[in-house]
């Protein structure tokens, strides 16, 4: 049994539909899972939809998710021959489902609204290509992940039930197995006991993909993604990033916690649990070697450099020269901790403390509203940490050259920096 994951990008036009059928039917003798993420950037869209439906503007919200409705149905007529009515019956169907939503009023929160229309992306991408792979004679079954990943309440970031996830795993999904090499479904989404729809997380597919393939007991997992594997750097910032062929589970989990934006950062522990080895691969050409990433120890890795943008910094001082000891960092965490924040970076002076999060407005404003009892804070937004991991002499000073360097940390294997520009 292998688990494949198609993203967004390997399925944004009907030539790459087409390319994912062409991969699957070198594979025709193999059991697999397939788990698809959102045609393109679907999501984006739907965001928008939830955010336009909350604010009131009904008319704005449904002229919205018209143009997502007729871009998939257009792919799907451009896609199929024989099954253009079923495909219009089951895409009419997630549609109506949203429609009747819109016309509603928002009564509850937002990030339930959100969930409600943002789960539509996987289910009309799954929907599509299961029936175009049906159109080509690859055999395949269609399931609703939201029957077997049951999670909580915690909308737009659902936490699995694991145990009842997997019972359903072996009595709905392993069965399927014995109708058809093929079972395809949808990354990123699951539902609660209520059967209310939630997602997992932006980009949450891998992750989808990695339970999946811990609870199947997977030979390997394989992402297949529009560069060669995992490299040195994202290739779109620096054209001369070297493929890395081999990597290590923990070295993965270190680059996508600090930001790496190739794989999601939850995928590697339920492979890593089960030693099931990860492979990164070209949806552009299969045939390439791709990376592999396992438990192994692995030798002579070339600098890695991770960019996280969009940074902004809290700086805290005393307001009254209080040391800023183990109970003002502690208080510091819990307002982090209510808020959902990570911090990216931190540093503890005497009278002061500073930390680096993800620009998300409201939170911030609620963690430094709560902090000001205690402290002065300022804010500084626009704001960029870069990481390189294996780092050699000169490359942080070659990389930041023409930023200005606000906070440096370095460890043996790490070395990273906070810059804003000039
Ligand atoms: N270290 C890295 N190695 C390879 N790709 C990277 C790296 N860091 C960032 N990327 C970016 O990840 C992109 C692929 O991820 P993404 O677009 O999210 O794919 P998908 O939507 O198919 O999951 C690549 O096009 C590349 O720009
Ligand atoms: N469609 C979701 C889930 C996902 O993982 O997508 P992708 O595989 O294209 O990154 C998102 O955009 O967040």
């Amino acid at each position: 049994m292998k688990v494949f994951k198609f993203g967004g990008a390997s399925v944004n036009s009907i030539e790459r539909i087409q390319n994912v059928a062409n991969i699957l039917q070198s594979f025709s003798s193999e059991k697999i899972l397939i788990v698809i993420s959102a045609i393109g950037k679907t999501t984006n869209a739907l965001e928008k939809v939830a955010e336009a439906f909350f604010e009131g503007e009904k008319e704005k919200a449904l002229e919205l998710f018209t143009a997502i409705k007729n871009e998939h149905l257009e792919t799907a007529k451009q896609l199929l021959q024989q099954n253009v009515q079923r495909a219009n019956d089951r895409l009419l169907d997630i549609f109506t489902e949203v429609e009747w939503l819109l016309h509603d009023r928002p009564v509850r929160e937002f990030d339930y609204y959100y969930d409600q229309i943002v789960c539509t992306g996987e289910l009309l991408s799954t929907a599509i290509i299961s029936l175009y792979l049906n159109d080509q004679q690859i055999a395949n079954t269609w399931i609703d992940v939201r029957d077997i990943f049951r999670t909580d309440n915690n909308f737009r970031d659902a936490n699995i039930d694991w145990a009842f996830t997997e019972e359903q795993v072996n009595e709905q999904v392993l069965p399927l197995f014995d109708e058809t090499n093929f079972v395809i479904t949808q990354g990123f989404i699951g539902a609660t006991a209520d059967n209310e729809s939630t997602t997992l997380g932006r980009e949450g597919s891998d992750y989808t993909a990695a339970i999946f393939a811990n609870m199947l007991d997977a030979e390997t997992q394989t992402i297949w993604k529009d560069v060669e594997g995992v490299m040195n750097a994202d290739p779109k910032l620096f054209p001369a990033a070297q493929l890395i062929s081999e990597l290590n589970y923990k070295e993965v989990i270190e680059m996508a916690y600090y930001g790496a934006q190739v794989i999601h950062p939850k995928t590697i522990k339920p492979l890593q649990n089960k030693d099931i080895p990860l492979l990164v691969k070209c949806f552009l050409n299969k045939d390439l070697p791709g990376t592999i990433i396992h438990n192994s120890k692995v030798n002579n890795l070339p600098p890695i450099i991770v960019i996280k943008t969009n940074q902004v910094l809290l700086q805290l001082n005393s307001k009254d020269y209080s040391f800023v000891g183990e109970h003002a960092v502690g208080k510091l965490y819990q307002l982090l901790e209510a808020q959902n924040m990570r911090p990216n970076l931190t540093q503890n002076a005497a009278i002061s403390f500073v930390c680096c999060v993800d620009n998300k407005p409201e939170k911030i404003e609620k963690i430094a509203a709560a902090a000001s009892d205690m402290f002065d804070v300022q804010l500084q937004k626009d704001l960029t940490l870069l990481t390189v991991r294996h780092y050699n002499n000169g490359i942080l000073e070659e990389l930041i050259a023409d930023k200005k360097l606000l906070i440096k940390q370095q460890t043996i294997d790490t070395v990273q920096a906070l810059v804003s520009a000039m």
